[in-house]
This record gives C-alpha cells, structure tokens and sequence, in this order.
C-alpha cells in the first residue's frame, strides 16, 4: 500500500516499491508523469498541449536479480489523437539514488520512501534502463527468451539465429544507454550489442524489426544484424514492437558529419580556384542528366563524389534485396490506380497542412524569408499539379518495401564501408502507413535532400559566422555534382530489377514527385522544430519546382 506526504510528493510505501501502483501512488506517479515526459528528447508530443497522463498497463519484470515495472503511459493531449509511451522503472535508494538524481535527473520520476521497521529508506524511482544490472538482464532475457505478464497481455522476448554471433556466451558486456538517443534511447553492450527500446508503441510490427529480421535472414551485408526482439501480445490482436537487439557497428560516425566535413573542405578550397574555372562548368548539368563532370569541379569536390556512387551503389543494394522476398510484406506490388490515388491524397493534405502552417508563421521568420515563403504560397497549384502528376503516369514500375526514412544520418561509416540504420520510417506517421510498399524513388529523393541539407546547412553557418564569400553557387555545384553520382551509380544498380519503370522520363517524373514530397514533410518539420532552418527546405522546394522533371510532372498534372 503506498501513501503520499502532501508537501514533498514522496510516495511512501508500506512493503516493497513494486507496490507503488497501489493506493494513492499511482495517482502521484500520474502527476509526476508529465513532467518528466516533457525532459525527455525521444518524448514526441512536446509541440502538444498535454492534458492527462495515465498508466494503462504494468509488467512487472523480475529478471535475473533485478525488479522493474514496464509502464505504458496512455497521453492525451487538448487536441487530436492520444498515444502510448513506454517507461519501464525501478527504484533506488540511499548513496545510489542520490547518485541518479545527480547524474542523470533526467531519468528521476518521482521521490519514494519504504518503511522499514524503524527507520524508512529514501529514494528514488527512475527509468530502469540506467540501471546497468537491468541493461544486462534485458539482454539476457532476449537471449533465453521469456514471457512476463501484465494487466492485459504479455512481454516476449525472443532470440533470432544471430543472436549468438552477437552476444558472446558468458560474458558481461559493459552497458551504457547511448547518448545519440532520438525518438528512442538505446543501450549499447561494449562494442557488440544494441538494445533498442521503442517510446511510443502502436498497434504491429515495427518496420525496423520486420524489415531488420528480413535483411538478417538473407545476411545482407550492409545493415546491423538483428538478434532478438521484445514485443507486447494481447489476445485478438497484432504483436506490437518494444524491443529490438541488434550488432554494434563500430563506426567513425555518420555520412551526415563525413559530409558537413566534406562540403566544409569543398567550400574552404573554392577562394583559391575559383578564378580559373568557368562559372558555367559550376551551373552546369542536372541531377538527372548531370554529363561528365568537369575535371576542374572533380578536383575541388574530391572525394565526397566516391562516397557518394558508394552510397548509390548500397541503396540499390538495399532495395534489390528488398524485393527479393517472396514474403507477402515484402512482395513487389504493381502502383495500381488506388495506390496513386491514396498517395497523391496523402501528398496534398501534407502541403495544404504546411501551407498553412507557413501562412501562420511566415510573420515571425526573418525578412527576407518572409518573401520566399509567400511565394512558394503563391505557387500552390503548380505544386498541387506536380503532384496530381502520380494519379496520370503510365508507367511507374513496381512499389517495394522501402527504409522510409532515408537521410545522411540514417548511414554509418565503418571506415571501409556504409551500414544502413534505422528502419523504422519516418517516425510521425503511424506504422500501418510506415509499411505500405512505396516506389523506391521515395528513399533515393530522401537521400538526394540530404545532400542538398549538408550543402546548405554548411553554408548558413558559414554565413552566420561571417566567412567566406557569394558561396550558394559553389554550395549548388556540390549537392547537384554529388547528388548525381549518387543517383548514376543507384540506376545502373537498379536498372535491371522488375522495379525500375521501363520508360526513363517516368523514373524522372517520379523522382521530381517525391523530391518535392521530401521537401514540402522537410518545411514543415523545421517549422515545428528547428526554425532557424527552414531556409534550407525554403530553397530546396524552389529549386526542385525548377527541375526539368517536376516541370514535365506538372505539365502531366494540369
Ligand atoms: N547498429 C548500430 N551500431 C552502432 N551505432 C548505432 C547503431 N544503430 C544506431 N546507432 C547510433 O545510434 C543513433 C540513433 O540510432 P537510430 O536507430 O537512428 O535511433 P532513433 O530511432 O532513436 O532515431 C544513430 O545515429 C547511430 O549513431
Ligand atoms: O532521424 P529521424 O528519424 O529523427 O528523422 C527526422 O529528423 C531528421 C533530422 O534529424 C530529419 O532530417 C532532415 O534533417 C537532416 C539533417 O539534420 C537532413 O540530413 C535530412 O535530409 C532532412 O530531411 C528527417 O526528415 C526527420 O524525419
């Protein structure tokens, strides 16, 4: 039975803290809950007015010689839709919960005393995953596999066959939850393991297990194998995706920073040559038909130009194997006349949605912004048209199984290599959409945007840092140049697979509908997230309504 002191919150219990959810505590659990929710990087719902929070399932987890309660918080918010987080906690007291609350007060959710005869111990109550001893039974568990029962339906954990390539046999990996957590938090085991614990849960699989499990199957050399999972069953219903265990790719970081390195070189070496070449060789070419790169321009970009035909060459790689798979979920399909349909409807509600949104903010962006993003409101319907393009082309080849969420960040360098990551799509729309089959074009357009970013971001704090000179064509030069050996070296991986549309102006048309897709998602994701860059998808959208492509998608849309 668990008490709270009305002045300090602390919640004091009579027997052990598991028993917190009983009595007045789970009603101060609640309230402490938003909170603490607020604090953390991978909570979702922080641009959301948060009316409730509740728990709406316990686990409890007794493993090894650990206790924890897995949580599922049920939020709801003033407007729209609730959702699920997941938190599993356990408690500490004494020297080492006043060690938590020092080192990571991120991870405290509430104060807790137990009485024991005499005097009560005091401490604290916090995210298990911190708890080394949890980390370590957690991996255990997936190894052994094992069923832990809640209120409504159950935890499974369960090894895949690479589990034990992984994990070596009795050894006691260091663990640590890694500080690059996102949308989620990770633990790392040492140089071996991740354990991936998902924050928001929703009904089915994850695409990241479904799709990491596939890859797995078929040893795909090119992304982390994947050793196990944690998932949440309920009669009746769909397994729902908690946990994932996979290798450790030990890596010098990711192509997004390789590449901000490399346009910073790039962009350092330009004042010196500048002079001696042709200011047509940098406008020249286009992503599409991009010609032979001049030697001049090859020479000032280096090697970001084989990093990039690298790249190209994984991700056909990836979606070859993609629709290899004679496995129902993963089974090319035809992009029949309903599919285009859902698309273009999806499309439109996703610019009429950020149109809006730049009509509402455009006011407090900065002058010369204002300008751009009134007339990109301006040109509405040539947008709505390059859209409208997928409801009337002839052939668009065959939609796959794609990573969804394809961007520089998402790939790894092992110093020899790419390893691709994080498949879970795009992490804002719900995982029934994340696992629709797609034209491959939707990861390479995801790819190409990125280029564009690392090219414009290193600009903008150039700019701000007052350095350098006009650097936007030079910035231009290198994203088209190496956007494009990206995307030669991705058709002629993928030009013979079933796939890729026949006829060569279909694949550039789709290209152009989903390069704007990206970058219409990019301005509305900067408008709610990182104001200070919306310039750079501003620029992009302008720049791809002028590709050749998109020109002829909205002559095909009008
Ligand atoms: N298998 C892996 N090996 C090594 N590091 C990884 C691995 N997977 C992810 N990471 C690191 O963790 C970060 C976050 O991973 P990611 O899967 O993108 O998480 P999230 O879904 O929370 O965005 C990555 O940017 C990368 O630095
Ligand atoms: O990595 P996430 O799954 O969290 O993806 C989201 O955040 C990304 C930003 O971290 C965002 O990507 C955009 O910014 C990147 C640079 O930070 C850039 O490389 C991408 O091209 C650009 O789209 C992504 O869109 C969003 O879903």
């Amino acid at each position: 039975m668990s008490v709270v002191d009305s002045q300090s919150g602390r919640i004091t219990l009579s027997e052990s803290w598991e028993r917190i959810l009983e009595g007045e505590g789970k009603a101060r659990l609640e309230a402490a809950l938003p909170g603490m929710l607020t604090r953390q990087r991978w909570f979702g719902g922080k641009a959301r007015t948060l009316a409730t929070a509740a728990v709406v399932e316990a686990i409890p987890l007794h493993l090894e010689a650990t206790q924890a309660i897995l949580l599922f918080i049920e939020v709801t918010y003033r407007d729209g839709v609730p959702e699920t987080y997941v938190l599993p906690v356990t408690a500490a007291f004494g020297e080492d919960a006043e060690g938590i609350a020092r080192e990571w007060p991120q991870a405290v959710l509430a104060q807790v005393a137990v009485a024991e005869a005499g005097s009560p111990r005091y401490g604290v109550l916090y995210d298990a995953l911190w708890q080394e001893a949890f980390a370590h039974a957690l991996l255990a568990a997936v190894g052994r596999g094992g069923r832990s029962s809640g209120r409504a339906g159950s935890l499974v954990a369960a090894a895949t066959a690479a589990y034990r390539s992984i994990v070596p046999p009795e050894s006691r990996l260091p663990a640590c939850v890694m500080k690059t957590e996102q949308s989620n938090t990770s633990v790392r085991y040492g140089d071996r393991a991740m354990l991936k614990l998902y924050r928001r849960l929703q009904p089915g699989s994850n695409p990241d297990l479904e799709i990491g499990r596939f890859l797995t199957s078929v040893s795909f050399p090119y992304s982390p194998a994947v050793g196990g999972a944690i998932e949440y069953v309920r009669p009746g219903c769909e397994p729902m995706t908690v946990g994932l265990l996979q290798a450790f790719v030990p890596n010098q970081g990711d192509a997004w920073s390789m590449m901000l390195k490399a346009v910073e070189s790039y962009l350092s070496r330009v004042p010196a040559r500048a002079a001696d070449v042709d200011p047509s060789l940098v406008a020249g070419g286009t992503l599409w038909e991009p010609g032979e790169a001049p030697e001049e321009v090859r020479q000032l970009i280096g090697p970001a130009l084989a990093s990039a035909a690298c790249l190209g060459r994984r991700t056909g790689a990836l979606h070859r194997t993609l629709a290899r798979s004679e496995d129902p979920a993963f089974c090319p399909e035809p992009m029949i006349k309903d599919y285009r349909r859902a698309r273009f409807a999806s499309m439109a509600r996703l610019w009429s949605d950020t149109r809006l949104l730049l009509t509402e903010r455009g006011a407090s962006l900065p002058p010369p912004m204002q300008d751009e993003a009134s007339h990109l409101v301006d040109r509405g319907r040539e947008v709505e048209a390059v859209f409208r393009a997928l409801l009337e082309i002839e052939d668009a080849g065959l939609r796959i199984r794609c990573h969804g969420d394809y961007h520089l960040g998402q790939v790894l360098w092992t110093g020899s290599d790419y390893v691709i990551i994080d498949f879970e799509g795009e992490p804002a729309r719900p995982l029934r959409e994340r696992r629709t089959k797609q034209s491959p074009l939707l990861d390479v357009a995801g790819m190409l945007r990125s280029f564009d970013y690392a090219a414009s971001a290193v600009v903008q704090s150039r700019r701000t840092a007052g350095i350098g000179f006009d650097e936007e064509p030079w910035a231009d030069c290198w994203s088209r140049r190496v956007g494009a050996e990206f995307l030669t070296a991705y058709r002629r991986e993928v030009e013979t697979a079933a796939f890729w549309p026949r006829a060569p102006q279909a694949a550039e048309v789709l290209l152009a509908v989903h390069l704007l897709e990206k970058a219409v998602y990019e301005l509305s994701y900067e408008l709610n997230n990182r104001p200070e860059w919306v310039a750079i998808p501003l620029k992009g959208i302008t720049d791809i309504l002028n590709m050749n492509g998109t020109r002829a998608a909205a002559a095909l849309g009008r």
